[in-house]
């Protein structure tokens, strides 16, 4: 695992969590390049809380918005707008890049979380929920990653298994289903650990 960039079916799908999955177990660097609500914790202090990672491996936010609401607006209030060109992909390695949102999330009037996707180029991971309506939400974000020619690794799917889910995934969309992560109770660093050594996922 070199480089790779975590996208979801949606926000609050798991995308912070199963960074810290990957973090963990490939001692990545992280990057979240647009973080809108900054009054609230932010990823990079949750995947270090749960990593217990060094500072070194929390790469700074280009965009950091204090609203809890989508980029486009976040930047809008503090009368700002996001240049996806000022987004350099960090030279570290192995690196994990985590999207805010989905692939639609709009970053200005022009422009969306896919096209720093495609500015950034690096090889995708999908984030989707495991229970009922992730076909057809994890179907359309495949698609667009796929028309912008990205090179979509696989989906991570988060939450209760869901063999069926799985199943049609992969034959739809063409697509790997590379790790079924469960719900669990609690998140905390000891139970990451476990699951870290549970996990038979290679990037
Ligand atoms: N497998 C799981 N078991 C239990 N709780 C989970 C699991 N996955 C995620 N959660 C919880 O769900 C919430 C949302 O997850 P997370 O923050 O990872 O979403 P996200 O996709 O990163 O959202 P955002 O778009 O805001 O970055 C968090 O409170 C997280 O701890
Ligand atoms: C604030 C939140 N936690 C995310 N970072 C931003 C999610 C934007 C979603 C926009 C949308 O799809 O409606
Ligand atoms: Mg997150």
């Amino acid at each position: 695992m070199h480089k790779v960039f975590i996208t979801g079916t949606d926000t609050g799908v798991g995308k912070t969590f199963i960074s810290s999955l990957l973090v963990k177990k490939f001692n990545a660097y992280y990057f979240k390049p647009i973080q809108t609500g900054s009054r609230e914790e932010l990823d990079s202090k949750t995947v270090q809380y749960l990593t217990g990672l060094e500072d070194k491996y929390f790469l700074s936010a280009t965009y950091l918005f204090k609203e809890p609401v989508s980029p486009h607006l976040a930047a809008k209030i503090e009368n700002r707008e996001i240049d996806i060109k000022d987004i350099y992909c960090p030279n570290e390695t192995p690196l994990i890049v985590e999207g805010a949102g989905g692939v639609f999330v709009p970053l200005n009037k022009k422009f969306f979380m896919l096209d720093l996707m495609k500015h950034l180029d690096l090889p995708i991971l999908v984030v989707a929920r495991s229970t009922l309506g992730t076909i057809n939400h994890t179907l359309l974000t495949i698609k667009a990653l796929k028309r912008k020619n990205l090179d979509v690794l696989g989906v991570i799917l988060n939450g209760p298994l869901n063999q069926e889910n799985k199943i049609a995934i992969e034959y739809y969309g063409k697509v790997k289903v590379l790790a079924e992560i469960p719900w669990l109770e609690v998140i905390t660093p000891s139970v990451l650990d476990s699951l870290v050594n549970e996990i038979d996922i290679d990037l």
